[in-house]
């Protein structure tokens, strides 16, 4: 019936649904689960989960291993909760602001044996809702029942694991003309994945010739360094620096991403921040987080040239995943043009750490 929601539409709600600190409710080969983000929990929800069965928090094998929980499940940790745990044990568990001030008191146990895809979708969807990866999971036995009765948005698990994985398509919704600093011939192109996730735009600098190789830039988005000036990064420079190469050579196309913080989010990358202020590094507050170094998809960027009609670029990066990235799905990138603009006090060890550890060229 075509004004049922399919599952990748279903997706899109139960991300809106974890932000408001609703339920959803996951189905698998073996049973199924209520999860709730763990950010975004209430006393009351966590009371309610309780009285459904055992609830457990499902972790990132990264934050699992900063609060030294046993992660069985490879990639995820099913921390079991003590029978007195409350919402503020949940809490800590997710958010790594008070582990310094306030460790955990463990050993902590964790769930082994059985399935933890439920668990593993829970993440996920608290990754691409923008929220912490930690999900509290409870088993249920009649899930289908459980969402109908209680109006929650019900996914099968498996599908959230494909989907999650998966390149959605993206849609042109719009161009026009945008005169800038750098060329009075500028053009804007706003592009909407079929998803429900963020939109993502191309600029294009004068009149870039589709049959030679395009100077491009994969910009992604950081609120901080292109709009506030912030100095903690290379962002703002690396972005005008790019506009006004383009600029001078008369054409480039730059693509700006809206995956903030390396694909983390702004609130995110801002706990990250705090987390840099205890004395952790970029790479390390990612990891305390439970995130990855990286979490950004740059097939998008790959997708976008092809869409506009480009198939080789010279490109403006010093991150050679980039590079990779654009050679693995369908652009060549002839050149790589260095970008090296904005060393500066504040941010020489962000610099330095992106270079040790994600594998930039200085
Ligand atoms: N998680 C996190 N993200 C950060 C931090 N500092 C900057 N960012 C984000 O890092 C990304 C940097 O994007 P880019 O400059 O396009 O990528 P890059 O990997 O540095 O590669 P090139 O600039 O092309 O060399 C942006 O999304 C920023 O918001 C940080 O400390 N933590
Ligand atoms: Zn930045």
């Amino acid at each position: 019936m075509t004004l049922q929601p399919n599952t990748i539409e279903l997706m899109a709600r139960a991300r809106a649904d974890l932000r408001m600190g609703l339920g959803v409710v996951l189905v698998g080969p073996d049973g199924g689960a209520l999860v709730f983000s763990a950010e975004t929990l209430t006393a009351a929800r966590l009371a309610a989960a309780r009285t459904l069965g055992a609830p457990v928090v499902a972790l990132t094998a990264r934050r699992a291993e900063t609060l030294k929980a046993r992660a069985y499940d490879g990639d995820v940790a099913r921390v079991l909760l003590p029978a007195d745990a409350g919402l503020g044990w949940v809490t800590a568990l997710a958010d790594p602001a008070g582990d310094l001030a306030t460790p955990m008191k463990g050993p902590l146990a964790s769930e082994r044996g059985g399935d933890a895809g439920l668990h593993r979708a829970a993440i996920r969807l608290c990754k691409a809702a923008r929220l912490l990866p930690a999900a509290l999971v409870v088993r249920v036995p009649d899930a289908a029942g459980l969402a109908h009765g209680s109006g929650l948005t019900l996914l099968p698990a498996p599908e959230v694991e494909r989907l999650s994985l998966a390149a959605s398509p993206l849609n042109g919704v719009i161009d026009a003309r945008l005169p800038m600093e750098v060329s009075d011939a500028g053009r804007l192109h706003v592009f909407r994945p079929e998803n429900g996730g963020e939109e993502h735009y191309a600029i294009e600098v004068g009149e870039p010739d589709r049959a030679a190789p395009v100077l491009a830039r994969l910009h992604s988005a950081c609120f901080t360094g292109d709009v506030m000036g912030s100095l903690k990064c290379d962002c703002g420079p690396q972005l005008r620096g790019a506009l006004a190469q383009m600029g001078a050579e008369g054409a480039g196309v730059l693509l700006y991403l809206n995956q903030e913080g390396r694909g983390i989010g702004l609130a995110n990358k801002m706990r990250a921040y705090s987390l840099q202020d205890q004395g952790f590094d970029t790479v390390e507050a990612n990891h305390r987080l439970g995130f990855e170094d990286d979490e950004r998809d740059f097939r998008i960027g790959a997708a976008l040239l092809r869409r506009l009609g480009f198939s080789r670029a010279r490109l403006l990066t010093n991150n050679p995943r980039k590079v990779a990235m654009l050679d693995r799905n369908g652009i060549e990138v002839v050149e790589r043009v260095p970008l090296r603009v904005g060393r500066g006090a504040h941010n020489t060890a962000y610099l330095d750490t992106k270079a040790a550890k994600s594998g930039h060229l200085l």
